[in-house]
């Protein structure tokens, strides 16, 4: 299945799927040394963001979470692709400076929660 959604950042990606419910936090909420989310309570706690296609409705908390993903690229813990349901300001910049594919408006409801998916930001499609 292919859905079309917005490219915001030209790239294409392919890589498991890494599902969240719950905006993420990039300051405070992932260590950019490992890649690992450490946020108490979310429900990707203690998984890994790099290499994997990473799912959420849209970023949350300071807007140094952009820094924090460049921080990741610039250590190799980057995640492949970022979906959203809707970018704001702090994932889209954080995407442009890392050169991560980015993706928004996608009903994330219709993505599976995991497996393997491909997106093409130039297309703004992903495809299932
Ligand atoms: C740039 C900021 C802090 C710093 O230099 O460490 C301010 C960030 O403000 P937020 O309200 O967290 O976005």
């Amino acid at each position: 299945m292919k859905i079309k959604g917005r490219g915001n950042n030209k790239g294409k990606a392919q890589g498991r799927i890494l599902f969240s419910n719950e905006p993420i936090s990039f300051l405070g909420g992932i260590d950019p040394e490992t890649g690992k989310i450490v946020e108490e309570g979310h429900e990707l706690k203690g998984e890994k963001v790099k290499d994997k296609i990473l799912v959420f409705p849209k970023g949350k908390g300071s807007t140094v979470g952009s820094y924090v993903l460049y921080q990741l690229s610039k250590n190799n813990k980057e995640p492949s692709a970022i979906i959203n349901s809707e970018s704001e300001a702090i994932v889209a910049v954080g995407a442009i400076i890392s050169s991560i594919p980015l993706i928004d408006k996608i009903d994330i409801n219709k993505l599976p929660k995991k497996g393997m998916i491909s997106v093409d930001s130039e297309e703004g499609t992903v495809k299932f």
